[in-house]
Order: C-alpha cells, then sequence, then structure tokens
C-alpha cells in the first residue's frame, strides 16, 4: 500500500503502525448551557490521547453502537463541528470524523478534519460524491445493515472473511469509478458491525486475508463485546483483552489502531511492530 496517506495538512507514514484515540462526544453536550465546559473537557482529552502518542483522533456525532438510532443531520453537526475546529485549531490535530452525511463530510473537511470514517462505506445517498470533494482520505468499514438492525441474525453464506474481502473490494472499485482515488482509501473489516463474536474472532485470525487489497488496514476492537463474551468482562474491564487484539491486528497486517487507552495501546503497538521490523534491513 502506499506508505504515506495525505490527511488534509498533515501527512501519515503508514510504514508502521498508527493509534486513533476515540474522542466520545457526549451527544448534545455542545448545544445547550454545557457548551464551554463539555468543548473544554472534550479538548483536554484528546491533548492528553495526543499526549500518550495518538496519531489520530477520531471524533463521532452519531452512535454506531448496536441498537443506535439515526441522528439528525444538524444534530450531527451541532455535537461534531465545535470539536473538529477546536482540535484544529487549538491542537493542530489529525482529526478523523466518524460520519456517513455528506453534508457532515462537507462541513468537517472545511474546518480542517485530516480523514473520513464512515461505518456505512460511503452508501448514503450523496456519500460518495462528497468524499470525493473533499480530497480527504476515507476509511471504507464492512456493515450490513443499520446499528439499529445489524445484529439481529447475522450470518454469511461462506468464510467471514471471504465475505468481507469481497464486500470491502467491490466497494473499493465503486468509489474508484466514482472518481475516489485508490490512494485515498482506507478499509475496516468492521468488528462488531453485522458478526458474531465467532465471526469477529475468525476475521482477526484470518485478517491477513486483507492485504490482499494493498490498502490501509484500519481496525476497532476497543472493548467491545468480543473482548466482553470471551473474557466475561465489563466494558471496563476489557483492556488487556483490548491489548492483545492490538498485536496481533498488527501482526496480521493493522496499520491504523482505533482505541480508547490510548497510551496502553500504543506500548502494544510498538511492542509489537519492533518484533514485526526486526531483521527487515539484512532480510
Ligand atoms: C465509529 N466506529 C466504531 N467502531 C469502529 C470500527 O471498528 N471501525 C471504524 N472505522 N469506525 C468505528
Amino acid at each position: 500500500p502506499a506508505s504515506t496517506l495525505q490527511c488534509g495538512r498533515h501527512r501519515l507514514d503508514l510504514s508502521f503502525p498508527h493509534v486513533m484515540g476515540v474522542l466520545n462526544v457526549t451527544p448534545d453536550s455542545f448545544s445547550d448551557g454545557g457548551h464551554h465546559v463539555a468543548l473544554d473537557d472534550a479538548r483536554q482529552r484528546a491533548e492528553k490521547m495526543l499526549g500518550e502518542g495518538a496519531s489520530i483522533i477520531d471524533v463521532g456525532g452519531e452512535s454506531t453502537r448496536p441498537g443506535a438510532a439515526a441522528v439528525p443531520v444538524q444534530q450531527e453537526l451541532d455535537r461534531v463541528m465545535p470539536v473538529v475546529e477546536a482540535l484544529v485549531r487549538d491542537l493542530d490535530a489529525l482529526v478523523s470524523v466518524d460520519t456517513s452525511t455528506p453534508e457532515v463530510m462537507h462541513e468537517v473537511a472545511n474546518a480542517g478534519a485530516g480523514m473520513l470514517n464512515d461505518v456505512r462505506n460511503l452508501r448514503r445517498e450523496g456519500a460518495m460524491r462528497a468524499a470525493a470533494t473533499t480530497g480527504l482520505p476515507v476509511c471504507l468499514m464492512h456493515m450490513l445493515g443499520e446499528p439499529g438492525d445489524m445484529q439481529k441474525d447475522p450470518h454469511y453464506d461462506r468464510p467471514v472473511e471471504e465475505a468481507v474481502a469481497e464486500f470491502l473490494e467491490a466497494r473499493v472499485a465503486a468509489c474508484e469509478a466514482a472518481g475516489l482515488r485508490r490512494e485515498r482509501l482506507l478499509i475496516d473489516p468492521g468488528f462488531g458491525f453485522a458478526k458474531t463474536v465467532e465471526h469477529n474472532l475468525r476475521l482477526l485470525k484470518y485478517m491477513e486475508r486483507l492485504t490482499a487489497l494493498e490498502l490501509p488496514i484500519l481496525v476497532g476492537m476497543s472493548r467491545k463485546s468480543m473482548i466482553g463474551k470471551v473474557l466475561e468482562r465489563p466494558v471496563e474491564e476489557r483492556l488487556a483483552g483490548g491489548l492483545v487484539l492490538s498485536a496481533m491486528a498488527v501482526e496480521r497486517g493493522a496499520r491504523i489502531l482505533r482505541v480508547h487507552d490510548v497510551g496502553p495501546h500504543v506500548d502494544a503497538v510498538n511492542m509489537a511492530w519492533a518484533v514485526l521490523k526486526e531483521g527487515c534491513d539484512n532480510d
């Protein structure tokens, strides 16, 4: 895959793995009186993640958890825009924005965001064109259905890693046909989206299958139920399991790891990478 990604005014060197810190934008905390407090809090959390080694901060205005309902565009903008503007202006951060909404893509790109992260792989009306117009890199993630219904009865008529690879290849081809250059695309198997725990575990085990697309791979497994169900741990006790998964994902080709606990995952990713890159010099 191309070893550097132009993310707005930031260049991301993908010859080694990076950590993306999740910045939860608590719903509607910016539209009511709590505006400045909440914004300060978001900025401080982002600053902490950058200080711990995050290369990217991921900001989302719409929950993509199973069962989540879609939010109106204006509400998404109200949640996301103040944060994107603050992180770009005050921290010069590389900001990734989780959105499937064309208007939001345009607005955040104009505000200096560096990457678009669409869990709906640009399938919404106008999303492909909007993403192409922004000129930003776009992460295409595998998901069937919507967060509201995707976990009802996930099933695949062939090995899940084959189904996911074929799906992503098709979405990449659709993007190229729409004028989105391949150099701007990232792919993501979508752990936890329309998948059982078994699907998720198998998807990681055979994730190297995705490297055949020769595009940067982004993964998000942090605190997810694939950890909780295997280890029988509540969401606040899933860090150890998540660190193992980060190391295994790096071994299988992941270049961006979307996590909540940045510091520990930076160590896990750097440790795994130290082993993997060993010996490259005299290969
Ligand atoms: C927003 N979001 C939640 N989980 C995610 C994952 O696994 N990948 C990407 N790209 N985005 C995610």
